[in-house]
């Protein structure tokens, strides 16, 4: 009889402890709300009218929002649709310190709209749509540990050399670097070369994919209404993710198959796919991915390595035709280190060494950022940036470019200036991630930062110092380097890329 008389009480006090909690919290919500306003507001006809007219998504409405700044200062809101929830952008770097560093987990989370397969129902969360929480703590680890580690990444060196290797062959043919980085990270992905029309036809999907990405956020704003209006649009998505699925599940089948003692020979002895089908997760009762999680995992991996790195290797290269007396300094680095050595391809090793280089890629990523605006954010409770309330639930865009491109950070910051990344005196040294102070957000900053940093400036270093080697790089006689941008699902070269190039040793 008393334990049962303490067990209600001890009911009755929880319980009042509770609703005392949630009184004197949404009493510290409304005392928050009448002493903080939101930043300030801007008026959305012009983006409306953009958006509308050129049937675009915001990421494609950057040099509004850059005159925007220009008017309102570096953090502003903006509500497309009455009485809906407003955006916030940030875009200065100190501001993006203070959201993305000291209110890391605040700033965390991702908007649900973010993914059409939310609205679609096909498809699973992966790394930059799951929310902030344990499954994306385990996918994130995930890639991490088991791909970008650099032990792991030391692995696919062969993978590397294979790929300059088509690429040099390529460009006798004047083809793009697009595919060879494609195969290199394919080959990561699922541990197999694959051949030419596979590659074209995954090629073909992931542009389509991509490029409904980048459009489907504005009909997202009224999905009911969206999905009659524009009924053909979203079928094709869907077929396009199935076919996807069709080409992908086999490839990563046959790793567990190829595990299996009567498997197959495989190309390589690890890749992506592979961590993913080890993958357990702890909170849903141990399972393991669902076929659509895994999909989705591939295609993130080749759609946030590929574009981005691809992008950021043409900007490096055709800054070097158009300064050719940074192709020069280069140059002479390259050949102080590796002179007497008669090797074909430039060693990984031999890179590390090479601080003009570092210094080369890094200017590149400054100046020519691949993508103009982070992941949107979300922010997953009432919070203060700068003497304005950023509430509960809403999404966060970072100007990338505004930070990148600051007068008050860097001196001249339009002018290409790898010496800006030399240390010893007369030059800067970042740090990249952001965490002692952000100069530069190409790759982001804090928790959601991009895992593949790492990996993508590997790469950019590996192809343009071996490729500046092989070849002497110069603008074709009447056609000059054009450095006009072109926003698709990263800011390309408007016209792309054209150069001479005369081979420096002789066969
Ligand atoms: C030059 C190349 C690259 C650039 C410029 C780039 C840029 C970015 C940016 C700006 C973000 C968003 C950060 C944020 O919202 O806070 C991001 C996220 C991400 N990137 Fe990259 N990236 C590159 C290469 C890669 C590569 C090679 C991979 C993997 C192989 C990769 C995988 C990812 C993933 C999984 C995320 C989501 C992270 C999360 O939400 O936790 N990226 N990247």
């Amino acid at each position: 009889m008393e334990l049962n008389a303490s067990l209600i009480l001890l009911i009755f006090l929880s319980f009042t402890l509770l609703f005392l909690k949630h009184v004197l919290q949404n009493h510290q919500k409304k005392k928050l709300k009448n002493k903080y306003h939101l930043p300030p507001f801007v008026s959305p006809l012009p983006i409306l009218t953009h958006i509308f007219l050129h049937r675009c998504s915001i990421f494609k409405v950057a040099p509004i929002l850059r005159r925007i700044h220009s008017h309102y200062g570096d953090i502003f809101s903006l509500r497309l649709i009455p009485f809906s929830n407003p955006s916030i952008f940030i875009s200065d770097a100190s501001l993006a310190h203070s959201a993305l560093i000291h209110h890391g987990a605040t700033f965390s989370s991702r908007p649900l709209f973010v993914e059409p397969n939310y609205f679609l129902s096909v498809g699973g969360y992966n790394i930059s749509t799951a929310p902030y929480g344990s499954l994306w703590r385990i996918l994130r680890r995930n890639l991490s540990a088991e791909i970008l580690h650099p032990s792991r990444v030391l692995l696919f060196s062969p993978g590397r050399h294979w790929a300059l290797r088509v690429l040099l062959e390529a460009l006798h043919s004047k083809e793009n670097f697009k595919q060879s980085i494609f195969s290199l990270l394919a080959l990561m992905c699922f541990g197999k070369k694959l051949n030419e029309r596979e590659m074209r036809e995954i090629a073909s999907l992931q542009l389509f994919l991509l490029r409904t990405f980048t459009s489907f956020n504005v009909f997202a704003i009224i999905p009911s209404i969206a999905k009659v209006l524009f009924h053909k649009r979203w079928e094709e998505y869907i077929c396009t993710r199935r076919k996807q699925a069709d080409i992908f599940l086999p490839m990563i089948r046959a790793r567990r198959d190829w595990k299996s003692p009567e498997g197959k020979q495989s190309d390589f002895e690890y890749c992506y796919a592979d961590s993913l089908l080890d993958i357990h997760l702890p909170d849903e009762g141990g399972r393991g991915l669902t076929d659509d999680e895994m999909v989705s995992l591939c295609h993130e991996f080749l759609s946030g390595g590929v574009d981005t790195t691809t992008t950021a290797l043409e900007w490096t290269m055709a800054e070097l035709v158009k300064n050719q007396s940074l192709q020069s300094m280069l140059l002479i680095e390259i050949e102080s280190l590796t002179g007497s050595c008669n090797e074909e391809i430039i060693k990984e090793e031999d890179l590390q060494r090479m601080l003009y280089l570092k210094a080369v890629v890094m200017e590149s990523l400054r100046r020519h950022p691949p993508g103009h605006f982070m992941l949107p954010h979300s922010v997953t409770e009432d919070v203060i940036v700068d003497g304005f309330l950023i509430p509960k639930g809403v999404q966060v865009h970072f100007i990338v470019t505004d930070v990148n491109w600051d007068g008050r950070k860097w001196e001249e910051p339009m002018e290409f200036r790898p010496e800006r990344f030399m240390a010893g005196g007369y030059g800067e040294e970042v740090d990249i991630t952001g965490i002692r102070e952000i100069k530069m957000m190409t790759f982001g900053a804090g928790r959601r930062m991009c895992p593949g940093y790492r990996l993508a400036i590997l790469h950019l270093e590996f192809f343009v110092a071996n490729l500046v080697r092989e070849f002497v790089w110069k603008s074709e006689v009447g056609n000059e380097v054009d450095l006009s941008e072109k926003l698709e699902f990263t800011t390309i070269m408007e016209n792309p890329l054209r150069a001479q190039l005369i081979p420096r040793r002789k066969k």
